[in-house]
């Protein structure tokens, strides 16, 4: 299968349990839950994206014909030594694109597979590492992996059923946006009143690296 990927970049995992691991961000084209026009966003299901995550014009980005192809890049982006090689990948929605193939791909260049989805769709056998972001007015089909980090406020989301499905790790992270700040000060209060959640803050954005 051939794949669209937006961008290709090495930096630093800046979220989740994982954050402040360097790691490949292998950004897939496409979601599900937007178009990633500016034009569509009121009218989208999911409402609040950060990313732009249309074409394949970014740095690294392009088609990619076959999963050795894709996996080959991934691995040059990889500046540092062999050892502990983290992909992520992210889109857009990866799951629209993420196979077999592509996951056997990048096992076979040494990699920890880690998946940003936002948990509609299925997730293939073989990943790594799972990070489900629920959004409402979704399907929300994955209901387990490694960790589930809901950005918050979404009033539609049942934080006790979430809470409950079978993730080992339960994190909220405070919506970007103009309410940045009350956001923050909610995901804090909504913590401290059950410790089930911990914060995630977009750490990368806060150090002003990608
Ligand atoms: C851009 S999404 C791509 C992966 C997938 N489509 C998803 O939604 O999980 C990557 C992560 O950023 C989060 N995110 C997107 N927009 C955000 C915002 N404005 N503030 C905080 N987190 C945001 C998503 O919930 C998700 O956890
Ligand atoms: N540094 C950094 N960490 C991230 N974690 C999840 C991201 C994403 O957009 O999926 C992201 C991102 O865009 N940059
Ligand atoms: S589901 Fe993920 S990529 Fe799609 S619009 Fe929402 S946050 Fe952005
Ligand atoms: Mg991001």
């Amino acid at each position: 299968m051939a794949y669209s990927v937006k961008e290709i970049f090495y930096t630093l995992q800046g979220e989740g349990m994982n954050a402040g691991r360097p790691a490949v961000f292998c950004r897939f084209a496409g979601c599900n839950l937007w178009s990633g026009r500016e034009a569509d966003r009121a009218g989208a299901v999911c409402r609040f994206c950060d990313t732009d995550f249309v074409g394949t014009d970014g740095g690294g980005g392009g088609r990619f014909a076959d999963a050795a192809s894709l996996a080959g890049a991934v691995a040059r982006a990889w500046t540092a030594d062999a050892a502990r090689r983290l992909v992520v990948l992210t889109g857009g929605e990866p799951l629209l694109q993420v196979d077999p193939a592509l996951i056997e791909a990048l096992h076979a260049q040494g990699f920890f597979i880690a998946v940003e989805t936002n948990g509609t769709v299925a997730a293939p056998a073989g990943i790594d590492w799972l990070c489900v972001s629920p959004k409402q007015g979704a399907p929300l089909v994955q209901r387990e992996g490694q960790e589930i980090k809901v950005v918050v406020p979404q009033p539609g989301l049942d934080l006790d059923a979430l809470a409950a499905l079978g993730f080992e790790h339960r994190l909220l992270q405070p919506m970007d946006g103009p309410s940045r700040a009350a956001n923050a000060r909610l995901a804090v209060a909504l913590c401290l009143r059950d410790p089930r959640w911990r914060l995630s803050v977009q750490t990368h954005k806060a150090l002003g690296i990608r």
